[in-house]
């Protein structure tokens, strides 16, 4: 049989099989597997298990939920554990090629309160908008579960499997990807000894027309820096004006780390920064994006860029730095006369080539000291790395990349644009440097799916054509003579 009879009962299976693919992902989605509350954690191992279930039903094979131990610091539960990996095969056959595909169950916090339309924990299928709405759809529930469609879907088309497959999903990917280092260390000759390439499906598209391969991501440096005074939060009226207050000292604090036009004012990161080069010019004038396509994805006019280069180039190849929140600060509705006692300020640094993670967390965490010093309080303040995970960029033209340019074509009849991606996966060096081999990142989702927002969705259109793709870049490798 040819590769295109072989796609066509595929699709067919594809198509037909959607309903019950919806709802598996509405069982999925159910589950609020947040990894940064540590009261869900129970839901996040929950899911887990949902997914080892289902992996079950499907004829996979060694399937291990593997414990990463207790989460390190800091943590409000010293003795909280960190969810388990889930692992399994299918097909072990040494003559095909192995493909190992990473997903992460976990996902962002999400609430109604926050604006959402819906409950973000219960899918919503509007027919009409022809999409998916709820926590996880795009980010990464969808495409996790995509690869579980895949192998239905060549099951019941009667194809036989054209590679061994192994999942790696993990449960800590929104929280830095804690324990999986290790995991892959220890596994690299072991159960992931044969891998050939690695896939990973939890990216997007830059705009909402054009399918993407992604061959770079950036890194992200997670801090927090906590300011303590008084005993307990205090009588504004009664205490306001004599003693110290902590969220005072935080705000000047934080304010010294950026300013309105998003430049980092931390010294020496900037000295670590890769310059440009002047090859690098062709290659954000190829892509398919425009100030628009942000404004629309943003729902706002608040580009601070107005060039096409300009946008890609802060978006994917200079670092950044967000500030996400204050914990313990009032932040209800009202108008609360209280001095916080404690506050801790959230912020991060998306980082890039050649920043040093341990050096920019030492430049960071001195910067926070200095300032904090600068403000002559009695309260005390300590800045800390939460997190890190590294930035990634490989080639785009290796036997990976093609073989998912080759899939985009059959299902889009287009040539995917190569794009890299503001976001980050903090594991995807470890498998290239760990498992020595490439890796290729294959989104589902579009450019505007609300990823880490409200209203987080996935065009029902980008569910069943990603499925689609994955299960003809998985046929096209196998054919491929590199690996
Ligand atoms: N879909 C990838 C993604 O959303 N990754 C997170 C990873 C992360 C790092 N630190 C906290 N989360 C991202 O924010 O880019
Ligand atoms: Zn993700
Ligand atoms: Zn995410």
């Amino acid at each position: 049989m040819s590769l295109d009879q072989k796609f066509e009962k595929i699709f067919k299976k594809v198509d037909e099989l959607k309903p019950q693919f919806i709802d598996v992902l509405a069982k999925a989605i159910e589950i609020p597997a947040v990894s940064s509350d540590e009261s869900l954690r129970p839901m996040v191992v929950k899911k887990a298990h949902f997914l080892a279930d289902q992996l079950k039903s499907l004829g996979f094979s060694d399937i291990q939920l593997r414990e990463l131990g207790t989460q390190p610091p800091p943590v409000n539960d010293p003795k909280l554990q960190l969810p388990p990996v889930v692992l399994a095969r299918y097909g072990n056959d040494p003559a095909k090629k192995t493909v190992l595909v990473y997903g992460h169950y976990d996902v962002q916090p999400a609430a109604k309160e926050d604006g959402w339309d819906s409950e973000p924990f219960t899918l919503v299928v509007d027919e009409e908008k022809q999409l998916l709405k709820g926590r996880g759809s795009t980010d990464d529930t969808g495409p996790l579960t995509g690869w579980l469609h895949v192998v239905r879907s060549h099951q019941e088309a009667g194809i036989e499997f054209p590679v061994n497959l192994i999942t790696c999903f993990e449960g800590m990917e929104e929280s830095g990807s804690l324990g999986l280092d290790d995991l892959i260390a220890v596994e690299a000759d072991k159960y992931f000894k044969d891998v050939d390439t690695v896939c990973i499906s939890d990216n997007y598209w830059l705009g909402t027309k054009k399918p993407v391969l992604t061959y770079g991501l950036r890194g992200c440096n997670y801090y927090q820096v906590t300011i303590n005074g008084p005993h307990a939060d205090l009588h504004s009226g009664v205490f306001g004006g004599i003693i110290a207050e902590p969220m005072i000292d935080l705000v000047q604090v934080m304010g010294t780390l950026v300013d309105s036009q998003g430049k980092i004012k931390i010294e020496g990161i900037e000295e670590m920064v890769a310059p440009v080069t002047e090859k690098e010019h062709e290659i954000y004038e190829k892509i398919d994006f425009s100030v628009e396509e942000l404004n629309a994805a943003s729902g706002s006019n608040t580009s601070l860029y107005k060039k096409k280069e300009d946008i890609l180039m802060h978006r994917w190849r200079f670092p950044s730095l967000s500030i996400h929140g204050v914990e313990g600060a009032f932040a209800g509705q009202g108008a609360k006369t209280v001095i916080p006692a404690k506050v801790v300020g959230k912020f991060s640094i998306r980082t890039v080539p050649d920043i040093d993670s341990e050096k920019l967390t030492k430049i960071v965490v001195e910067h926070c000291e200095r300032e904090f010093a600068k403000l002559n309080s009695p309260n005390t303040c300590k800045a800390e790395l939460i997190h890190d995970g590294n930035y990634w960029v490989s080639d785009p033209f290796n036997a990976s990349f093609t073989a998912a340019a080759k899939a985009t074509k059959v299902v889009y009849g287009v040539e995917p644009d190569l794009t890299r991606e503001g976001g980050s996966i903090p594991i995807t060096l470890s498998f290239e440097e760990k498992l020595k081999t490439n890796v290729m990142l294959l989104p589902m989702g579009r450019g505007d799916d609300g990823a880490h927002s409200i209203n987080e969705k996935l065009d029902i259109s980008n569910f069943v054509n990603g499925i689609k793709i994955m299960s003809a870049y998985l046929h096209y490798y196998a054919e491929s003579p590199e690996k």
